[in-house]
């Protein structure tokens, strides 16, 4: 057997924990209130897409959304993780895609439901290479833009996060134990907006990383 690299954790069957309205700017077009605490929902692993294979729409929504977040990859595993010792259990970042069936959600919101259909379908989580933690001295200070068809669509900065990396850490892993290979998606900042079939995404972290993506029909 080969030793597992962290370089592929899109491989290794982790977790894939995602929050939700940690950029103002984002929570208020959608109508959302600010939340005074991370709002957290899951995607299985099987939702990973790699560049390569396409973006595909659930035959069920007609309101396919992108929304381009900085991911964290977990190097090191940890329970209560105190927010001071957080990035020692960082090994680096994946820039990703939350795919979300914008429709099947607002469903979902109406109906005080779970939003697992609208969240964690297959292709929901398109991820970059990996990135290592030097490449990105500053987590919460970059870039993160997306095009559709070369039009902008979202450039923000996760500077306007409204918690931090080190505090996410900390919060979910009181009760949500971290493993290595896990990857915590860390919100979109505003902008998100509806794709169609054989539309090309393009997304990248400044100068660090670039990712493009088809979308195609189940
Ligand atoms: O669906 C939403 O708006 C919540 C979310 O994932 C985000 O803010 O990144
Ligand atoms: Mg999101």
């Amino acid at each position: 057997m080969t030793a597992r690299n962290i370089s592929r954790f899109w491989e290794w069957g982790r977790k894939i924990i995602c929050v939700g309205r940690n950029y103002a700017d984002h929570a208020k077009e959608l109508k959302n209130a600010i939340p005074t605490e991370p709002i957290l929902f899951l995607k299985p692993p099987s939702a990973y897409v790699r560049e390569g294979s396409s973006i595909l729409v659930p035959s069920y929504s007609n309101n396919l959304h992108h929304e381009v977040e900085l991911g964290v990859v977990i190097g090191k595993g940890g329970t209560a993780i105190p927010e001071s010792a957080a990035m020692e259990h960082v090994a680096g970042y994946a820039l990703c895609l939350d795919m979300t069936a914008r429709d099947v959600q607002d469903v979902c919101k109406s109906k005080g439901l779970p939003w697992t259909r609208a969240k964690a379908f297959n292709t929901s989580c398109p991820v970059s290479e990996f990135i290592p933690k030097e490449r990105i001295p500053d987590p919460g200070n970059v870039t993160l833009w997306l095009k559709v068809n070369d039009q902008l669509r979202q450039n923000g900065c996760t500077s306007q996060m409204i918690f931090s990396i080190p505090y996410l850490i900390s919060y979910i892993s009181e009760f949500i134990t971290l493993e290595e290979g896990d990857l915590i998606l860390t919100g979109t900042p505003k902008g998100v907006s509806a794709v169609q079939v054989h539309d090309q995404l393009q997304a990248g972290i400044q100068d660090v990383v670039t990712m493009s993506f088809r979308v195609d029909r189940q």
